[in-house]
């Protein structure tokens, strides 16, 4: 069975995010669905668990389809603010609460009243506004900064991660009380490759997608690019077979998409995986050495290395193009997983500013292009643009 729903639009939504389908095709994705709906018709506060890219924010608007709500829909990235001023955001200040706050204003959390707030990457949330946040919950008021006046809330609170939470939790990074508190009913997003039955369903719908906007018909793929996509691990998951699709429209000529306007990282070519794209498009005989680089069997880190840069320039001798583009998104994929998707802590392991390491996080489709904080459901005031610049 297959399943692709339109989420409902929102009119002060952001271009970028209307008319938003959900497919759903593998067992395991329309198992998560039944639980989402199930989740849905209760108040449970929700905490939806997956890799980056997996569709935890669709997941988050669809359950709060679902959930009957009037109210807006108000997503926010914890990760995206300073500690201050998430703080006024999430719960709102009056008029000279602190130095730079001319107006009185409401925070997220007054702006979802009667819908869901969203709250993204929560584990990046500052540990004094954990206790606050667990505070509003339990209370379901809030007080504005500089306020002593509590402002009843009717707000369901969905949460994200892409961490391991109760780690956190051990590392004393993540308070257990909030923890539980959010967990109580928990949503495990599987990764594009333990549902692959999702991925060439998902790869029309891309097509579909930006065909449509191009305003020309859907251009097929071609037996050999929907085997590769299949065979691939996607590491960046829905977002990265997105950013996949999207560039082999731009450069596919023929009228078929064709394996070699696939361009996938080396990182995703798992056992098993036919080859495509930069590596394995027109496979000659050193190729398999090329992409492969052989690390598994590598005994030492200079081992590994020496291995690497004998692959890439067997690749340069090729005159392969775009080879550089190829281990910068390597780099980047590596880092960002090893950090465990934190943008600090890649730019720290990397050595580079966390703006490089944001600019190369989008480049590479491993966080959205837009960078959006805030989407669907907050008044049009032009704010998104404000929160955009603070995309974690
Ligand atoms: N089931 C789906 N059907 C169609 N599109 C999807 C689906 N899941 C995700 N997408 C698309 O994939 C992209 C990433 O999804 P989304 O932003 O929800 O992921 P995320 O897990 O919240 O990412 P992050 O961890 O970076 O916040 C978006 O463009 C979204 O529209």
């Amino acid at each position: 069975m297959e399943r692709v729903l339109t989420l409902p639009q929102s009119p002060s939504a952001p271009l970028s995010i209307r008319a938003k389908a959900l497919v759903f095709h593998d067992p395991a994705s329309l198992q998560l669905l039944a639980q989402v709906e199930r989740v849905a018709c209760s108040d449970a506060t929700a905490l939806i668990i997956g890799e980056t890219g997996t569709g935890k924010e669709l997941v988050a608007r669809h359950l709060h389809h679902c959930s009957g709500r009037h109210g807006p829909f108000v997503a926010v990235n914890c990760g995206a603010f300073s500690e201050s001023l998430i703080d006024a955001e999430l719960f709102g200040h009056e008029s000279g609460a602190y130095t730079g706050a001319t107006g009185a204003r409401a925070g997220w959390f007054e702006a979802a009243n009667g819908g869901t707030l969203f709250l993204d990457e929560i584990g990046d949330l500052p540990l004094a506004l954990q206790v606050k946040l667990l505070r509003v919950l339990q209370e379901r008021q809030v007080v504005r900064l500089g306020s002593r006046k509590a402002i009843p809330l009717d707000v369901r609170l969905v949460a994200a991660t892409n961490i391991d939470l109760a780690r956190a939790v051990e590392a004393q990074h993540f308070r257990a009380d909030l923890y539980y508190r959010l967990s109580v009913a928990t949503l495990v997003l599987p990764a594009l490759r333990q549902r692959p039955g999702d991925i060439l369903p998902l790869a029309q719908h891309f097509i579909h997608q930006y065909c449509q906007r191009q305003g020309r018909p859907d251009v097929p793929l071609s037996p050999a690019a929907a085997t590769a996509l299949v065979h691939y691990s996607w590491p960046g998951n829905i977002r990265e077979l997105e950013n996949v699709i999207h560039y082999a429209l731009i450069v596919a000529r023929g009228a078929q998409v064709e394996l070699d306007d696939l361009r996938m990282s080396p990182l995703g070519q798992g056992a098993g995986a036919v080859g495509s794209g930069w590596i394995a498009a027109d496979a000659g005989p050193h190729d398999a050495r090329a992409g492969g680089a052989d690390l598994a069997t590598a005994s030492t880190a200079a081992d590994a290395l020496q291995r690497l840069a004998d692959a890439f320039r067997d690749l340069l001798d090729d005159g392969r193009p775009a080879l550089y583009e190829a281990v910068e998104a390597a780099l980047i994929r590596t880092a960002f997983a090893h950090a465990q998707s934190n943008q600090v802590q890649t730019a720290r392991e990397l050595g580079v500013t966390r703006n490089t390491v944001r600019t190369l996080l989008k480049r590479h489709g491993l966080i959205p292009q837009n960078g959006a904080g805030v989407v669907s459901g907050w008044p049009d005031t032009g704010r998104h643009e404000d929160r955009a610049a603070g995309w974690r």
